[in-house]
């Protein structure tokens, strides 16, 4: 009997569908539904890195998608048998006792504070100061112990501590959080008992300082010393977590009417996309998969004899089952990656949004037309020109910090820099040194990883830029001096938490045989250019250098380690 799988994958800025055929991974049908509101830019205030998006953008999205590759694939209904929804995180969202998402209640739609925190945003810098000091200074158990040592303000208990303190309104009517992740599985379950509702191993592990070692969340205690609210809240939050080869309900009534499907549809346990798209590209032990795109993660998993008792330092976690159940799953990555070419390509274009609207030279369709031709071929050509410049060649040096650092050793305060720049510096040297940057504080993480133990053999790139860049993968090959292995698959999230669904589905017995069967193959793969390893080398020794002066405390890091 043929059986199909749904996966459902929340980027930054859009979310798509696949449906699959669970025999060999084939694709049948596919959508993409963009957030109508986000693209405005509504709810957000980058001047203050403050980016919400709207639960209806997501539910509008969820909607159009599956609806879409139901109808569109010609298969029949009864035989889709699972689906599992992969997010962005940490993206809390409030919630009130019913568990409606508090901007869908009266009072609070247009909210920025009642809506989904978005990872990137950044407005709990201070809240997340707060936790690292209490957790260090507390005289109890460090809760920060499995998040590498640092909490950082991209996570769950930072940003709901700043909302708390910040929107009395939107604090008395929270009755409890939710990542997203597990917000929109819940929405689609029909058991609607929020205490008893499965909740993210993953999300809980990497962004909420759960761990069995103290029973789950961080203690009461802990918590109340931070605020009265999150004391409250972790008796409305969650004791017990669960991995994503696991069902957490079936689909409800209301639901499969409105997306065409039947309640015999079970919804696997949410994850996040970072690591389901690990699991979609075969994930095995002692391979790294990055996934580079507007940020990276980087996943790797460990069996727990060679993990051990060990806290890895400076990483965004390692949780028992976060990735493939039975493995230990670390994660770290950068806070910006495509985004710091992508800022570099707004400030590049700054004379065609504001110069070319006052010219009289061009129609307003031109216009629109030339700007929306220069977006379009900026960056290649800047790529190409970049490509061209030898690495004798004078070329600035920056650093990659422009979101914060998010690994290794969290400073989302940290700003970026550049330096070395002269009347000679063109465009494509500049841009150059910024696909510089973003290798080098990759080759940090790898880093890290092997000081710490963690083995990497193998790395393998998924995600936009991984797939459009040869330029970008070329330098990180030679920058972490190992060949890179690209995933053939556009959709390797969504294609990882269709196998979490094909494993829930009772299809296959585990997540490491599915993978095998219905993961992505490799399309591609860049090998160290032995000539020129060296000479990037020398170049991330002036990262370094730029790195401690833009970030004194590094050197502190490194002694305390060291002693
Ligand atoms: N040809 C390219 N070279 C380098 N970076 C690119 C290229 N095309 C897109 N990007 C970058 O890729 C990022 C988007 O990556 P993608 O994986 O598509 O999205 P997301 O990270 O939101 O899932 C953007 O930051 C963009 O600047
Ligand atoms: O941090 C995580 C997962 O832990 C990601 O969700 C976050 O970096 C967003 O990833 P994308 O840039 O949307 O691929």
């Amino acid at each position: 009997m043929k059986n199909y799988v749904i996966g459902l994958d929340y980027g930054t800025d859009s979310v798509r569908a696949i449906l699959i055929d669970t025999e060999n991974g084939q694709e049948l049908a596919s959508n993409v539904c963009h957030y109508k509101r986000w693209k405005n830019k509504e709810y957000c205030d980058a001047s203050i890195n403050q980016f919400r998006q709207h639960p209806l953008d997501h539910i509008e999205g969820l909607e159009a998608t599956i609806k879409y590759v139901v109808e569109n694939s010609n298969v029949d209904p009864s035989l889709i048998r699972s689906i599992c929804i992969d997010t962005t995180g940490s993206s809390p969202v409030p919630v009130t006792e019913d568990g409606t998402p508090l901007a869908l209640t009266k009072g609070f739609e247009n909210n920025p504070n009642a809506m989904m925190v978005l990872w990137k945003d950044h407005t709990s810098i201070n809240e997340a100061n707060e936790i690292n000091e209490l957790a260090a200074n507390w005289g109890g158990v460090n809760f920060t112990k499995y998040v590498g040592g640092i909490y950082s303000s991209e996570w769950f208990w930072a940003k709901i501590l700043h909302i708390a303190k910040q929107d009395e309104a939107v604090k008395n009517a929270a009755y409890t959080w939710m990542e997203h992740c597990d917000l929109m599985t819940y929405l689609l379950i029909d058991n609607k008992d929020l205490k008893s509702f499965k909740r993210s191993r993953c999300a809980a592990g990497h962004k909420a300082m759960w761990h069995e070692d103290w029973n789950g969340l961080p203690s009461e205690e802990f918590l109340g010393k931070l605020h009265p609210y999150l004391a409250a809240l972790r008796g409305r939050l969650y004791d017990e977590t669960y991995t994503s080869d696991l069902v957490a309900g079936n689909l409800s009534q209301e639901w499969a009417t409105r997306l065409g499907l039947t309640t015999s549809t079970v919804i696997a346990v949410g994850t996040f996309d970072a690591h389901s798209g690990a699991v979609g590209a075969k994930i095995e032990e002692h391979t790294l998969v990055r996934v580079m795109g507007t940020s990276t993660c980087d996943i790797i998993v460990a069996s727990e004899e060679a993990i051990g008792t060990k806290s890895v330092r400076g990483i965004c976690g390692q949780v028992d089952g976060s990735v493939i159940p039975g493995f230990i799953g670390l994660e770290a990555g950068q806070s910006a990656f495509g985004d710091l070419l992508a800022w570099y390509k707004e400030l590049l274009l700054w004379p065609t949004d504001h110069l070319l609207a006052t010219s009289t030279l061009l129609t307003d369709t031109q216009k629109e037309q030339l700007k929306e031709e220069m977006s379009d071929n900026l960056i290649i050509k800047l790529t190409a020109e970049a490509e061209k410049i030898p690495l004798s060649e004078s070329v600035p040096i920056a650093l990659d910090w422009i979101n914060g650092r998010r690994t290794p050793d969290a400073n989302q305060e940290i700003k970026s820099a550049i330096s070395n720049l002269s009347l000679g510096t063109k465009a494509p040297h500049l841009f150059k040194s910024l696909v510089n940057a973003i290798c080098f504080g990759s080759k940090k993480i790898v880093d890290r990883f092997e000081e710490e133990g963690v083995k990497i053999n193998s790395v393998i790139g998924i995600g936009g830029v991984a797939r459009k860049s040869p330029y970008i993968m070329q330098t990180l090959a030679n920058v972490l001096n190992k060949p890179i292995k690209i995933a053939a698959s556009d959709q390797t999230p969504a294609l990882g938490a269709a196998i979490y669904a094909a494993v829930a589905a009772g299809i296959y017995p585990n997540v490491i045989e599915a993978s095998q069967k219905m993961g992505s193959d490799f399309d591609g793969e860049y090998f160290p250019q032995l000539d020129k390893v060296a000479a990037y080398n020398k170049l991330l020794l002036a990262y370094d250098q730029l790195s401690s002066f833009a970030d004194p405390s590094l050197k502190k890091l490194q002694q305390e380690h060291y002693v």
